[in-house]
């Protein structure tokens, strides 16, 4: 379980949230939604220990989420705006290199997002919306509980909606979690919104 306990965040001189509090069950799709600007891309990253509440707690399991930073990166997948892929590897090449940190098979995960026939392709020749499947195809290696993505869906064709749709159920149904922040739809059946 995963708890925030009166969570505040600022960036620069702005509060950009405070007194945000929200629990997240095993299993359980959370929408994170809000004007642009709301702060949904700062909660995300601030979830992923990548900025520091200025109040508040984390918690995972009831004990503090960052009292072992290195144990909350290894139960998460952060996937950003940006899709953090190398121009010159090829894709098979940059899942590869995740695969290396996490374990999990690169073949198999290219196919879930059907990037087999891309897969020796360098990632600078992809279009937007195969370099983002390609960042999702990332999701499809080791299993981690947290799943905490921003926009994933942008830039996605119909049928790479339906394979994500695919990859959070199957997530959910061993007990993962997924927060995503969106304006667009996502397949993410029986999600609670959480309206920044
Ligand atoms: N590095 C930064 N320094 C100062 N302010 C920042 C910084 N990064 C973001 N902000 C501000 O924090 C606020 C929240 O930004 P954030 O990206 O979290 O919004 P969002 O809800 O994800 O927006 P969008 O729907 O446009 O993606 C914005 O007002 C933004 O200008």
């Amino acid at each position: 379980m995963l708890q925030a306990e009166n969570l505040a965040c600022a960036r620069g001189e702005r509060v950009i949230f405070a007194g945000l509090s929200f629990a997240v069950e095993p299993g359980a799709g959370v929408l994170l939604t809000g004007a642009n600007g709301a702060g949904k891309s700062t909660l995300l990253r601030l979830l992923a220990g990548l900025l520091a509440p200025a109040e508040g707690r984390l918690l995972w399991g009831g004990a503090d989420a960052f009292a072992d930073r290195a144990a909350h990166a290894a139960r998460l997948r952060y996937l950003s705006h940006a899709d953090a892929l190398k121009p010159a590897l090829t894709a098979r090449e940059n899942l590869g290199f995740f695969a290396r940190l996490w374990g999990g098979d690169t073949a198999a995960a290219l196919e879930s997002l059907g990037l087999a026939p891309l897969a020796e392709l360098p990632a600078r020749v992809l279009s937007s919306g195969q370099k983002r499947r390609l960042a999702l195809a990332r999701l499809a290696l080791a299993p981690a509980p947290l799943w905490l993505l921003d926009e994933p869906t942008v830039g996605l064709d119909a049928a790479s909606v339906a394979r994500l749709g695919g990859l959070l159920a199957t997530h959910r149904a061993a007990g993962g979690m997924v927060l995503a922040a969106t304006h667009l739809p996502l397949p993410l059946p029986d999600a609670r919104e959480l309206r920044l």
